[in-house]
């Protein structure tokens, strides 16, 4: 009773997708009259939930209670049961009826949800398919997932992978590359065995994983057939996951039915790390590795290392070899004749949200000062919304970081990065913009 009271006065307070996506999923456990005990699905949503949500939960219960509130957050013990054969696959088999295996690229053992660091930066991509992985269907059948190189596409996708052949195993799965379908499909057709293939992937598929469509771009015979298969894998709901390293819109060469099929579910861009996911994914890995790094390494690489988790992981290799050559624990010496290495840090460091802003100021020719004011005149708000989409884009800043350089708080920075994203799919005047001052940063 008193969580279904907090729950409706919290849909009330929070976004539909807020809602959805953070409380929708709690369940209470046990209440009183004065105590809540409510249940996570897992360890992530628990710290999610303690951190954002908590404190309004109980001050909603202080509402309805007399004494002060008391909430405990426990993750559920409830596990997902592995799932039958009716969950996995959605239809019955007939005995006599094709057995259609799922054929599996090589996996990296280490690409688990658990071993995958979330901050804002990723947070929907890693919510979204821990959902497809379970085949809660929150967040629709399908979702497209884009980032640059190195930020957790596959790491994301192998998880999904991973946990359904735990708690699933006779879920018939594909997970390949889009090269990789490619070449199957014309291995197929020179054999003659087109309608086997097309049958494997329509009728034989319960969860469709296909990394990095990109590379379909002017391939028009593997759109074609991928089309179809999308097209009913989505209409009779199975789940389906797509990676990309550009945005579905930015792909040249894509039929215009492909591409709005594609990005027809959910679509969601892993942003680089901010500054505390870095620093997390370091420590992580550093610990994983047996690396012991002092704190003050740990942020001088947090500060150095901005993008591709890639050249954290290689970093972490180089110290470590370099510590175990000098035998002695890493310093640091150690740590900056690594970083050297890794050449354009510099040209890295030099992109902060102050050059944004001081840039963003010159193209439009508004003063730093009318950037940060509270004026929310269109001439004045709109550069500044394009100001703080690009320190997101461009800079691993945090909200809150990119928020004070605007005098907003971190709200008004995820709505303008909603704002300006929106309006580069909707307005060619914005993409144009934001094309040419890309280009400007990246000079
Ligand atoms: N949030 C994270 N937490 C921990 N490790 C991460 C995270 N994101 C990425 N990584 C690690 O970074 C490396 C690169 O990630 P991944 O291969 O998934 O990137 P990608 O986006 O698929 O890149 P590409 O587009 O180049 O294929 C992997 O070793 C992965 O484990």
């Amino acid at each position: 009773m008193l969580w279904d009271t907090i729950k409706n006065s919290l849909s009330s307070s929070l976004s539909e997708s807020e809602y959805s996506l953070w409380i929708r999923p709690l369940s209470c456990v046990q209440e009183d009259d004065k105590t809540l005990q409510i249940a996570c699905p897992d360890r992530f949503f628990c710290a999610w939930v303690k951190e954002r949500y908590l404190g309004l939960i109980e001050s909603n219960l202080s509402k309805i209670i007399d004494s002060p509130p008391a909430v405990s957050l426990t993750v559920s013990s409830h596990q997902p049961a592995p799932q039958q054969e009716k969950n996995g696959s959605g239809q019955l088999r007939l005995p006599g009826m094709d057995t259609f295996k799922s054929t599996i690229r090589s996996l990296h053992p280490a690409y688990t949800f658990d071993q995958f660091l979330v901050g804002e930066s990723n947070m929907l991509a890693r919510s979204a398919c821990n959902a497809i992985a379970a085949a809660d269907y929150t967040f629709g059948n399908n979702l497209f997932m884009t980032s640059g190189t190195g930020l957790g596409k596959s790491h994301l996708t192998q998880a999904v992978v991973h946990q359904v052949m735990h708690n699933a195993p006779r879920t018939r799965m594909h997970y390949l590359t889009a090269q990789q379908f490619s070449a199957e499909m014309v291995k197929s057709i020179r054999s003659n065995s087109m309608q086997q293939f097309s049958n494997r992937f329509i009728h034989g598929c319960d969860l469709l994983l296909v990394e990095d469509v990109h590379t379909l771009a002017g391939k028009t015979k593997t759109q074609e057939e991928l089309n179809n298969v999308l097209d009913y894998l989505i209409k009779s709901g199975k789940r389906v996951i797509m990676t990309s390293s550009i945005p579905a819109r930015d792909i040249k060469g894509l039929d215009e039915d492909f591409r709005s099929r594609m990005t027809s579910g959910l679509i969601t861009d892993i942003e680089a790390p901010e500054y505390k996911t870095r620093v997390s994914i370091i420590r992580h890995k550093a610990a994983h590795s047996n690396l012991n790094l002092a704190e003050e390494h740990v942020h001088y690489l947090a500060d150095q290392l901005q993008g591709d988790i890639r050249r954290i992981e290689s970093a972490l290799m180089g110290i470590k070899a370099k510590a175990s050559v000098y035998n002695a624990p890493p310093d640091m010496d150690i740590v900056r004749s690594v970083l050297e290495g890794f050449g354009n840090l510099q040209q890295q460091k030099q992109l902060n949200g102050r050059m944004i802003r001081d840039i963003i100021s010159s193209q439009y020719r508004i003063s730093v000062e009318d950037l940060t004011s509270r004026s929310r005149k269109r001439i004045v708000s709109f550069p500044r919304q394009i100001a703080m989409y690009l320190t997101r884009k461009y800079t691993g800043e945090s909200l809150a970081h990119i928020g004070n350089l605007y005098n907003r708080d971190h709200s008004t920075v995820m709505y303008a990065v909603k704002v300006i994203n929106r309006d580069i799919a909707q307005k060619n005047t914005v993409r144009q913009q934001v094309e040419i001052l890309k280009d400007k940063l990246q000079k």
